[in-house]
């Protein structure tokens, strides 16, 4: 997806690194597919809000070489997806993920093969945030070390009561390579970023909302009897921001990605670009046409 015609040619295609940069994607997959097992899979539904499930659940979800790699497949998918409104993000069999599959991490602890991964992670997540949908990571069980980054890589997070999201990387002598860090800065400020990382700190849903974090807070879980299952609770949660045409929510989410990630004369320009695509178009004019009051 392009954000913009105006976004420099790296933002455009939706990747920080590429070939000027040293980076040849290819090769990395080819070691990356050495490492398998799991897998992410992707449910594109009728309402236009698509579930993509980290699923590894014999390692707790870790991504193992082969899910990075489908994880780039499944974003390069949703990002050609015209219908598309929301995404939820979660984990199979009640639990999010733990973070990089440590079986992977010991066999590329090489530095060359280690900037490789993280330069691969990095656009995988980053085209991920730059998805015209509005996305919200649903976090039941734990969330740890690449686990906690893949959060911050949705626009929104959701906990289950009793979740923990954290950055467990300081205790495995190491500190955020997916783009977590940059992104939880954003989120929760610099203050706050250094106490997480630096305490490698247990967030739990309280802690989160105080924070910033944490949009919402979920009560049950899959199985539940009584509350409705986790997932069900995430699609009502997010659908009060997807309802309406795909169109004008992929054209909302556009316009604050811009505000977010452009300097301001440049996201003004962006702006205009993007109601361009929107003013006159049927959704508008059906609009106008009914004289609708917004009470
Ligand atoms: C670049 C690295 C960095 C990043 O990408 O940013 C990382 O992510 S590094 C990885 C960070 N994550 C961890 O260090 C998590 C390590 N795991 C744990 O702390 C615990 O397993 C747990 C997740 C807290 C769960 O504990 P528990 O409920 O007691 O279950 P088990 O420990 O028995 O786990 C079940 C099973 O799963 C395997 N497992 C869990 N996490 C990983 C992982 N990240 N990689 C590989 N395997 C993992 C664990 O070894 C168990 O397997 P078996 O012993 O074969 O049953």
């Amino acid at each position: 997806m392009s954000v913009s015609p105006r976004l420099p040619q790296r933002q455009r295609s939706g990747c920080v690194y590429s070939s000027i940069h040293g980076f040849n994607q290819d090769e990395i997959k080819e070691k990356l597919q050495a490492f398998h097992g799991g897998s992410i899979d992707l449910l594109k539904q009728d309402s236009g809000i698509a579930v993509l499930t980290i699923n590894n659940p014999s390692r707790m979800n870790a991504f193992s070489g082969s899910m990075m790699i489908d994880l780039e497949e499944r974003v390069s998918q949703l990002e050609n997806w015209p219908e598309g409104k929301g995404l939820i993000v979660q984990g199979a069999a009640e639990t999010f993920c733990s973070g990089s599959d440590l079986n992977a991490v010991r066999a590329i602890s090489n530095q060359q093969d280690g900037m490789k991964m993280c330069m691969f992670m990095q656009n995988a997540l980053t085209r991920l945030l730059r998805l015209p949908l509005i996305s919200v990571a649903l976090v039941e069980g734990r969330a740890l070390g690449g686990g906690a980054e893949l959060t911050t890589a949705c626009d929104f997070r959701l906990m289950a009561a009793g979740s923990v999201i954290q950055f467990v990387h300081k205790h495995m002598g190491l500190v955020p390579g997916w783009g977590g860090a940059a992104r939880l800065v954003h989120l929760v400020g610099s203050q706050n970023a250094l106490k997480l990382l630096g305490g490698a700190v247990k967030v739990d849903p309280e802690l989160g909302v105080n924070i910033g974090l944490v949009d919402g807070v979920l009560e049950g879980h899959q199985k539940a009897e009584g509350a409705a299952p986790l997932l069900q609770q995430a699609e009502n949660w997010l659908s009060r921001y997807t309802k309406g045409p795909a169109p004008v929510i992929q054209a909302v989410k556009k316009v604050v990605l811009s505000g977010r990630e452009l300097p301001l004369s440049e996201a003004l320009r962006t702006e205009k670009d993007i109601f361009g695509t929107v003013w006159g178009a049927p959704a508008n004019l059906e609009a106008l046409a009914s004289k609708s009051k917004h009470k």
